[in-house]
């Protein structure tokens, strides 16, 4: 990471806002000597991991449903801040050792990782104002010159979208075949149209759930969605599976019940590990799958093994709530060969530098990354800067609705423009 010169901190302030589902987040800002500032706010998950780093909570019952943040917003104005004050903002690690220090727990419970994380970040942006460079060069972890291939999540089920007939939570659009991010945006986006047409036309419902894709009811759940987006890419005037393809996030931890998948909203079937693993082999050989993030639940681990052993050479298995951006975990990933990639979420740690860390202990494995939103956003960008800052590879962040979900590619574009010739965009499944 770029450390240089000093540049103090002089103020650090939060508030408390709402995310994408009206549920409190916070925002921190930070203010340093120079008057550089820059702020930041924090999104929060659904379908989230047991050992992801606490998001703590008021849990006031009078005021917003228990969910408020003012104590996490008080920390930051109190503790946190008289912690950081006239330390130097352009040492992220030792900023960020510090927020760990201040809270003294393994999991980020004291503080919150709510609380560190919007500092956190809100300190690599004002360091970056310092130095008078974009987010993406000024955090100085890779070449930062390689746009992340985009997976648009345009049919929304499991704990994102309860009405919908799907159990899986995620039916993702990836334009593997666009010769650039701009014309990746693209193909998804006509895409994406031509799909809203198909469920007009078909009577079915354009409502959208928490990451901005559609919430239908379809006959067959979970293969109907993977049918509909391959006729989709079709009606649009592309090819499935070489100018798009599909990446699934099934989110198994969400209806793994006392050791079997429990497909309820599509007829209720039940799975063992191994008869999963033989629906998406299946399903492999039907649809243009070329990633399943989170296949079997986090407790799952052989049933990951086994899974990587059957399919990882043929696509992309990532994990989320088994490995929770935590290095400790997706060490033991790699250890036991459960997965080739890993989805990295910042609030899973709570940390920037501790998300760095994941996502080069993934490189230096030979694994892919894929930098994750939470389906409770806000408008912040942030993870679009970080997916390009560290050649990332892969970024998700939901549909083409809903502007907390087109901020961070609207940011892409922009990055793209800037960077120009300098650009790269590569097909990671390649
Ligand atoms: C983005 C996801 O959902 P959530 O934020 O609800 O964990 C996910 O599971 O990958
Ligand atoms: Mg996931």
């Amino acid at each position: 990471m770029n450390v240089q010169l000093q540049s103090p901190i002089a103020a650090i302030d939060a508030m408390e806002i709402l995310d994408s589902r009206g549920v409190p987040t916070i925002k921190a800002r930070v203010v340093l000597q120079s008057g550089a500032s820059g702020a930041a706010a924090v999104p929060s998950g659904a379908s989230t991991g047991s050992e992801e780093a606490v998001e703590l909570r008021d849990g006031d019952p009078h005021r917003y449903f228990g969910k408020g943040v003012r104590k996490v917003v008080a920390h930051v104005q109190g503790e946190i801040a008289k912690g950081l004050v006239g330390r130097n903002a352009l040492d992220q690690q030792a900023i960020d050792a510090r927020l760990i220090e201040l809270d003294g727990t393994p999991n980020k419970a004291r503080l919150g990782a709510n609380a560190l994380l919007a500092v956190s970040m809100a300190t690599a942006r004002a360091a970056a104002v310092e130095r008078d460079l974009p987010l993406y060069r000024s955090l100085g972890v890779g070449k930062a010159d390689l746009l992340p291939m985009p997976m648009f999540n345009v049919l929304n089920g499991g704990l994102h979208a309860p009405s919908s007939s799907m159990d899986f939570q995620e039916f993702m659009l990836v334009p593997l075949g666009a010769p650039g991010f701009t014309e990746a945006v693209r193909y998804a986006a006509e895409t994406f149209d031509a799909l809203r047409k198909l469920l007009q036309s078909m009577g079915h419902s354009t409502s959208v759930g928490d990451e901005g894709g559609f919430a239908p009811r379809l006959g067959n759940g979970n293969a109907a969605a993977c049918e509909l987006i391959v006729r989709a890419i079709e009606r649009a005037g592309y090819r499935p599976g070489i100018d798009l393809a599909i990446a699934l996030d099934p989110a198994a931890t969400s209806f793994y019940q006392e050791g079997e998948y429990r497909l309820t909203r599509s007829g209720h079937q039940r799975y063992s590990s191994e008869q999963m693993i033989d629906l998406y082999a299946d399903w492999l050989s039907a649809y243009p799958i070329v990633s399943i993030e989170d296949g079997m639940a986090e407790d799952d681990w052989s049933g990951f093994a086994q899974m990587t052993r059957r399919l990882g050479e043929r696509i992309q298995i990532v994990g989320d709530d088994n490995f929770v951006t935590n290095v400790r975990f997706i060490q033991r990933g790699i250890d036991e060969g459960t997965a080739n990639a890993s989805l990295i979420k910042l609030n899973q740690i709570g940390t920037v530098s501790e998300t760095v860390e994941a996502v080069q202990l993934c490189q230096r494995a030979g694994w892919r990354t894929v930098i994750s939103h939470r389906s409770g956003e806000t408008e912040d960008p942030f993870i679009a800067d970080f997916a390009v800052a560290v050649d990332a590879g892969q970024m998700k962040s939901g549909s083409l609705s809903r502007s907390e979900r087109l901020a961070k590619y609207n940011r892409l574009l922009e990055i793209d423009a800037e960077l120009g010739e300098r650009a790269r965009f590569v097909n990671p499944y390649r």
